[in-house]
């Protein structure tokens, strides 16, 4: 089977380039975006320069004040104020529209690769785990990806137009002003480093609290806390991990915040120190280099230069905090499904696929489990798998009704996952109408086969709506049908809302068997082909089992189904059953021939079946052939 193993795991350039790449396809409006930025900060740059105009040539001409000028100055100040103001408003829509579609399209992609990942990897993985990659990994760089752009930019500009109009003005001026800047970019590296190794922290901590949320909050997990009485325990695992992410939080925003206080300081200091030396440079010139306007533009400059240039160290450092959560973002990108299409894949002709399934000498053990938060794979085992299924081979023919019987973990779910390509087989073929099913699209096999599983899932939404989850385009009265055969019409319409009815998260507000009706309705809707059914019937009261015992007999009906057999009609009417022991096919006939031949079939006839006495062990008792049923005794209450 092919790993999950991530491509090349990207290096700090190589994170950066990607993370620009997602700006690729909004050239045009980035540059529109950067033609915005280039005319606001040009403007704002010429303010000083009219300020050193109005001092020394307006105000405090040598001739006596100009008022003329002043007015064309100061009316040129308010017309340069309202432009920037309205092409800012341009600005910030441009940018929140370009930074929300990024933001939108990493979503998408996340969101559809994780749907294409194969079911092995939601089996190895938490839920919430995963849940928190989509929703606080995105989240977290959602600003950077929104602001960091537009704020880069502007801040450069300004930045730079200042220090240039400042070197204009003064250039003795200017390096008193930019004495210290290097050791700051210096310090603000250092700082960057530390806040990505506290960010990736943080974000491994709120996906273990996701985790913790989903599986201890969900319906299940809520139900089995109650009846263990470990609430407290719950709660307890939560409050720790809880405190782990307010620290983490905590160190999150105070690494950088001295550093962010010494340059505040020094651009507050900075203007007392530029006095002192133009008091020297004036000094030592005669007075003539430095003009009073000059000393005003230049010390209004050096303040406007603290907002983007602290900007600017806050914005680099989110962009190397969000490199942490870019990298986790882009890892689960990285992971390659393990089954996928092939190239050419072959489709079905769906109208007239006949049904048969083989399996040619298949061989099959399940991935090894992967770290919950790292997606790269261990060293290479070299140790012989534990084989789930090995040299199985059987043939089902179209239309049959295969049984396939055997002890607890024998191999009977594995089995039946490879037809529909959950998980591929590591040696061997599985075939459908004699194609190897690795060769066919995965929603040709979808469209052919169809599945009733022990553990029912139905969405939070109203029964029609579950139903039509099948065939998005079926008719009411097909729903309507679909529900008779299955045996839950008239349940439906008890409801007071019918069709209508919202089932609850997963089903919740159904009983175990009406959620196996309401699956066995969906697949009649959905028509397949070939179906394979669980017939688990141990979470089923006796009553409710009768109800889908029907239910399915009439879903079998004219299709090829392989039923994980455990009720002794089914294998009474089984063309043919395969009994597994230890993956392997142990035995495969009728069941008179089984029975004949005294091995494991024979065996657990007379253990399951009560020698044929028994049709189905439900969870309240057991169904006799006859039609009698024993209740057991109630199980002892959980404290
Ligand atoms: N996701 C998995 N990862 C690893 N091993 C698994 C996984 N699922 C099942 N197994 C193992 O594979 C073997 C076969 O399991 P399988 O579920 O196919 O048995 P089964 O015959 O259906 O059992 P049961 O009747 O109890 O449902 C068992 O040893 C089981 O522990």
């Amino acid at each position: 089977m092919v790993t999950t193993a991530p491509r090349e795991s990207a290096g700090e350039q190589g994170l950066v380039r990607r993370v620009v790449a997602l700006f690729a396809p909004y050239r045009a409006r980035l540059l529109l975006i950067a033609l915005a930025i280039l005319v606001t900060a040009g403007l704002g740059i010429v303010n000083p320069f009219l300020t050193q105009a109005v001092f020394d040539d307006a105000l405090f001409a040598p001739g006596g004040a100009n008022l003329g000028l002043l007015g064309l100055l100061v009316a040129g100040m308010v017309v340069i104020a309202l432009v920037s103001g309205l092409i800012g408003v341009g600005q910030t829509y441009l940018t929140t529209l370009l930074g929300n579609r990024v933001m939108q399209e990493l979503r998408d992609r996340l969101f559809a690769h994780l749907q294409r990942m194969h079911l092995g990897f939601f089996t190895s993985t938490k839920t919430g785990v995963i849940q928190s990659r989509l929703d606080n990994d995105v989240a977290g760089v959602q600003s950077v990806v929104t602001e960091t752009a537009s704020s880069i930019l502007s801040n450069v500009v300004t930045v730079v137009a200042s220090v240039i109009a400042m070197l204009v003005l003064s250039w003795q001026l200017s390096l008193v002003a930019f004495v210290l800047m290097p050791v700051f970019v210096l310090l603000q590296i250092r700082v960057g480093r530390v806040r990505r190794r506290v960010a990736a922290s943080t974000q491994v901590s709120l996906s273990d609290m996701s985790a913790i949320t989903q599986e201890s909050l969900s319906v299940s997990g809520v139900l089995l806390a109650k009846v263990f009485g470990r609430q407290e325990h719950e709660i307890d695992r939560y409050r720790t991990e809880n405190a782990r992410q307010t620290d983490l939080q905590v160190r999150q925003t105070m690494t950088g915040q001295s550093f962010f206080a010494v340059v505040q300081a020094f651009f507050a200091i900075t203007p007392a120190a530029v006095y002192l030396v133009a008091g020297y440079v004036g000094t030592g010139t005669g007075g003539a280099v430095l003009s009073a306007g000059t000393l005003v533009a230049f010390t209004t400059l050096q303040s406007r230069l603290l907002f983007p240039a602290v900007n600017l160290l806050r914005v680099s450092l989110d962009v190397q905090t969000s490199l942490a959560l870019f990298g986790r973002i882009f890892a689960y990108l990285d992971l390659v499904p393990a089954i996928t299409d092939p190239p050419g894949a072959r489709v079905l002709d769906t109208a007239h696929a006949r049904g048969s399934v083989e399996f040619d000498d298949v061989w099959f053990h399940y991935p090894p489990a992967e770290e919950d938060e790292s997606v790269t794979p261990g060293p290479e085992d070299d140790r012989e798998p534990t084989w789930a299924l090995r040299e199985l081979s059987l043939r089902i023919e179209p239309g049959q009704l295969a049984a396939v019987v055997g002890p607890s973990g024998a191999g009977k779910t594995s089995l039946s996952y490879l037809v529909p390509r959950l998980y591929d087989v590591d040696r061997g073929a599985v075939r459908l109408d004699g194609y190897d099913v690795r060769d066919l699209a995965l929603t040709s096999i979808a469209q052919v086969l169809g599945m009733v599983t022990q553990d029912t899932y139905l969405f939070h939404a109203t029964i029609a709506e579950n139903l039509r989850y099948a065939a998005p385009d079926a008719t009411d009265d097909e729903l309507v049908a679909a529900a008779r055969a299955a045996n839950i019409h008239d349940r439906i319409v008890g409801f007071e809302q019918g069709y209508d009815t919202v089932v609850g998260e997963r089903g919740y507000r159904l009983s175990g068997g009406e959620k196996q009706r309401l699956a066995i309705a969906r697949v009649i809707l959905a028509d397949p082909k070939v179906l394979i059914l669980d017939e688990a019937t141990s979470a089923l009261d006796t009553v409710s089992e009768r109800l889908v015992q029907h239910a399915l007999e009439s879903v079998m009906d004219g299709r090829t189904t392989i039923a994980i057999a455990h009720r002794l009609s089914t294998v009474l009417a089984a063309d043919v059953i395969f009994a597994l022991d230890g993956g392997r096919l142990v035995e495969s006939g009728t069941h008179a021939e089984l029975l004949a031949r005294g091995g494991l079939y024979a065996k657990l006839y007379a253990e399951q079946f009560g020698a044929g006495a028994i049709e189905a062990r439900c969870a309240d008792g057991v169904r006799f052939r006859d039609g009698e049923v024993i209740h057991q005794e109630p199980q002892p209450e959980v404290a």
